[in-house]
């Protein structure tokens, strides 16, 4: 089977990024020896996807860590820490992204000297790779359980779910993937995802790779779709899951759920753990990233709209918890009542 394209790559001593700002047309590769070029290539999308940011953001505290012990020993701590939360403000939504920088501070912070600390961070970023990788098979094979004895499904997603989005197969892509692996697909119905058509540019040419029969639709196609084909299930990813199930995703998600609601299907978040905030009671709480209004009046130079007409364009909607049929983990299939249901997740991890 052909394999798809992968997000990142830690080289030695620096970190390489796949540009995925010039897919499909392009593969281009960053190689990141500062973290600043970390947070330029979050902040710009050349790597995206919540888990994916999460691990690329393990990596740049490494390269952060060396940058600062290079300059000096004397103040490493404040200009550390100075970089960190420079990396953790590149994108405010996605919580992996706080999360891996908040485990990178608790390594230094325990860490026994500045001489094992370069070690230390780096045995963690890879840890949150490595995991990653390892919560994407265990997300795949507990959301394609759910379809057991099922064959010739159709599946809609949205957005980018899969090895791009993540160090791994992915999460909804993941579930998708052994779904087809295990003969069950049909077609995989994937939303193009504007402005930045992360489905057509990515997910469709992930499906493509792995040769997982798919169909391209722009977004406005989807409730005629749900109308007129027999849609099992919609499987989507998420950025930020609050205690209560409610979920922040890719704009347009929100929409999907009301759609799925109205015509009776099946609507699951897939996502690892680390994408859960229980700090958070609910979904009202999750901060919108609100992006630049020319990527919704252009693409790639092409205007699409008057170059100074009023734009509105947040990057992810939150999905209300009694939209949302299941959440799919790495640990399990989490049902509602939510919030009982997530803290005693939380509990036998102990
Ligand atoms: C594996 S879930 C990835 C998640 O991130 C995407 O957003 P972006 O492309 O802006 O990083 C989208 O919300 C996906 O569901």
């Amino acid at each position: 089977m052909k394999q798809g394209l992968w997000s990142l790559k830690w080289d030695k001593d620096h970190l390489i990024l796949l540009d995925q700002t010039k897919l499909p047309d392009e593969i281009v590769y960053i190689d990141c020896y500062s973290y600043k070029d970390v947070v330029s290539a979050i902040k710009t999308l050349a790597v995206r996807g919540a888990p994916a940011i999460g691990v690329a953001a393990g990596y740049a505290s490494v390269l952060a860590f060396r940058e600062c012990r290079a300059y000096s020993d004397t103040g490493l701590t404040e200009r550390f820490y100075a970089a960190l939360d420079e990396l953790e403000a590149a994108r405010p939504t996605a919580v992996n992204l706080s999360w891996a920088i908040s485990e990178m501070k608790e390594v230094y912070s325990h860490s026994e000297s500045l001489e094992t600390a370069g070690a230390e961070l780096l045995n963690k970023a890879k840890d949150i790779e490595y995991s990653d990788r390892d919560m994407c098979r265990r997300i795949g094979s507990h959301g394609a359980d759910l379809f057991k004895g099922k064959t010739a499904l159709n599946i809609l997603t949205h957005c980018n779910t899969g090895a791009l989005a993540t160090a791994g197969d992915g999460t909804a892509f993941s579930v998708i993937k052994e779904l087809n692996e295990r003969g069950q697909i049909s077609c995989v119905y994937a939303d193009e995802t504007r402005p930045l058509l992360q489905g057509s540019r990515l997910t469709a040419t992930e499906l493509m790779a792995n040769e997982i029969p798919c169909c391209l639709i722009t977004d406005n196609m989807a409730a005629m779709l749900m109308n007129t084909r027999h849609i099992d299930a919609i499987i989507v990813g998420a950025d930020r899951i609050a205690l209560n199930g409610d979920g922040a995703n890719k704009i347009g998600t929100y929409g999907l759920a009301v759609l799925a609601s109205y015509h009776h299907i099946p609507f699951y978040l897939a996502a690892p753990f680390s994408t859960f905030d229980t700090s958070i009671k609910s979904g009202g709480e999750i901060v919108i990233e609100e992006r630049n209004p020319d990527e919704v009046r252009t693409y790639k130079g092409i205007q699409l709209a008057p170059k100074d007409v009023p734009v509105f364009n947040p990057a992810f909607d939150v999905t209300p918890n009694h939209l949302i049929t299941g959440i799919i983990t790495e640990k399990g299939v989490i049902v509602p009542p939510y919030t009982d249901n997530i803290k005693r997740f939380y509990k036998e991890e102990g």
